[in-house]
């Protein structure tokens, strides 16, 4: 473990104009608090197995804090100034305008009187010094990926959010993902053009996969003088602005990298939840509406519904806790049988007898075990390298359709697959709040020389997260925890699982591994 230091190799800022020097504790009369952490002895910097440097305090009583990078870990004698949003008549209302800068929020809530105080990320929001000029900021914003509702809303808010809060007005629209910092157009945002975008689905930039070439895209943004980066996408994207950091920090060029988290599968690590989650969930429920009058209306009427969710099954979970029409939810975290006692055919032909009808949900990365084993198929790839799956809804759909016609038992099946009509959606009114909080959580962070980390709401107080953080893992359906429980218990569903089984699983160490959304955390 070595001891953390600031001065790392390095070239000296090239983009702003010195107004007030870096903090000098002899010499400074007002040692600003968030100079002091750029002082060497805070904190550690532990050596991870990808060779990344990872900034880790530790305090009395277990207290852990896994901060994020600044500026001024490879850039020495940083300018200051005084944040602008003191002089904001809009924000003269508040009483604290600035977060203390040894603000850290805890990842976990639920604790013992002499358990650890565990780890920690730092509390986001705006500090009292800030990095940048406002008059020179140069700004840009790229959205890649999958759709997701609420993307058009994090771009209103970061150019607004920048204009309004700080008075920087050069905010430029990065076209078509990665790839379009090297090969596309790129447009200049202002509150004007992005005024009412919000009410639109889908991303005025456009988005895509692949096409990061990291040389590519530093270069283009040292060439166009961008002093702060603000990325959204899911866990790849995340994994590519990590990169584009590290390329950053080895140039020495003074450039905020901001992650923020977008995920409609909501299978990002440590946040409570993904921005556009609750506005599928909602959207799901038409689609599960639709299912549900069309199986009620025919005699053994079966419905099946795909929603999306490759290798998390919360959107599934959630509309069919919410729905309460849905006989049977399948997730890939929960495997599951076709034939035989206690399989799925047993459990359909029962619940058609009583009942005379049911729904099926079932996520797009359920089950895809059995259907290797019956269908064989190439392993193919997206342009980002995210394996393609089959398409599971069709696949149940045939398998049920099959088993009952050799039971000689007439049954009606309609599948509906309503993913893109969800992915296309405007974020509903709780996203479009949670969407404004993430971009001016972003927007303090990268104006205070936070760099490297991506923004979100960990028990419900928005932070500071390293990269690495999210990117390790995803966030899964934990089947043990109480929330799947409930979810059988309203469906009567079968779970599947060897009692045994179950007993035998170890406690997931993630606090939010199972529940999307803080205030329901038991
Ligand atoms: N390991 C990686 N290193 C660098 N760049 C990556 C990496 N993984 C993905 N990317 C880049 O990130 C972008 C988005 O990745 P991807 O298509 O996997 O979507 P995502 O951000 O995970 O969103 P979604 O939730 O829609 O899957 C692509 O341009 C891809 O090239
Ligand atoms: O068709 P596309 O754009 O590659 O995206 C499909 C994937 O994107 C997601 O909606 C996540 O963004 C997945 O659930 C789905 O598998
Ligand atoms: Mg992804």
């Amino acid at each position: 473990m070595d001891t953390y230091s600031n001065s790392t190799t390095t070239s000296a800022s090239r983009l702003a104009t010195p107004k007030v020097r870096c903090f000098d504790p002899d010499t400074s009369p007002s040692p600003t608090a968030d100079h002091r952490r750029c002082s060497s002895d805070n904190g550690h910097v532990h050596s991870s197995p990808t060779g990344l440097d990872r900034k880790i305090v530790e305090g009395p009583a277990g207290y852990v804090l896994e901060d994020v990078p600044h500026l001024c870990d490879y850039i020495p004698q940083l300018p200051i100034y005084p944040n602008p949003l003191q002089d904001n008549p809009s924000y003269s209302v508040v009483k604290q305008y600035f977060v203390n800068m040894d603000d850290t929020v805890a990842q976990k809530i639920v604790i013992q009187k002499d358990s650890p105080r565990g780890t920690h990320f730092r509390r986001a929001g705006p500090r009292q010094k800030v990095y940048f000029d406002a008059d020179d900021v140069h700004a840009c914003i790229v959205t890649c990926g999958g759709l997701c509702p609420g993307l058009n809303t994090v771009i209103r808010e970061i150019v607004c959010g920048l204009h309004h809060m700080y008075g920087v007005s050069r905010v430029l629209g990065i076209e078509g993902g990665y790839r379009g910092f090297y090969a596309r157009n790129t447009i200049m945002l202002t509150p004007k053009v992005v005024n009412d975008i919000h009410k639109r689905g889908g991303t005025i930039l456009g988005t895509s996969r692949g096409g990061h070439i990291t040389s590519k895209i530093v270069d283009s943004i040292e060439d166009r003088g961008i002093h702060q980066v603000y990325i959204i996408g899911g866990d790849g994207t995340q994994k590519g602005a990590s990169v584009i950091f590290e390329e950053i920090k080895k140039r020495g060029l003074k450039v905020a990298v901001v992650g923020i988290p977008k995920t409609i599968d909501n299978d990002i690590l440590v946040i409570d939840k993904s921005f556009g989650f609750d506005t599928a969930v909602e959207e799901a429920q038409r689609a599960i509406n639709a299912s549900h009058v069309e199986a009620e209306s025919h005699e053994n009427g079966v419905g099946v519904v795909k929603l999306m969710g490759r290798y998390s099954g919360f959107i599934a979970m959630h509309a069919t806790l919410a729905s309460r029409d849905v006989d049977c939810c399948l997730i890939p975290e929960s495997p599951f049988y076709l034939e035989g006692p206690g399989g799925l055919f047993e459990y359909i032909e029962k619940r058609l007898k009583e009942n005379g009808h049911m729904v099926i949900v079932i996520a797009e990365g359920a089950g895809q075990e059995l259907l290797k084993e019956s269908i064989r198929t190439m392993d193919q790839a997206d342009a980002s390298g995210n394996k393609l799956l089959q398409d599971v809804g069709l696949w149940i759909s045939q398998r049920i359709k099959e088993h009952f016609k050799t039971r000689r038992m007439t049954i009606n099946l309609k599948y509906i697959d309503p993913t893109y009509m969800i992915r296309a959606v405007p974020s509903n009114a709780s996203d479009n709040v949670y969407c404004t909080l993430l971009a001016h959580s972003a927007i303090h962070g990268a104006m205070a020389g936070y760099t490297g980390f991506t923004v979100g709401p960990v028990n419900g107080r928005h932070a500071y997260i390293p990269f690495y953080r999210i990117t390790e893992n995803q966030n899964k359906v934990v089947i043990t925890d109480r929330m799947w429980a409930r979810l059988l218990s309203s469906t009567n569903q079968p779970s599947f699982l060897d009692p045994k089984q179950s007993a035998e699983e170890p406690e997931h160490d993630e606090v939010h591994a199972a529940e999307p959304t803080g205030d329901i955390i038991e």
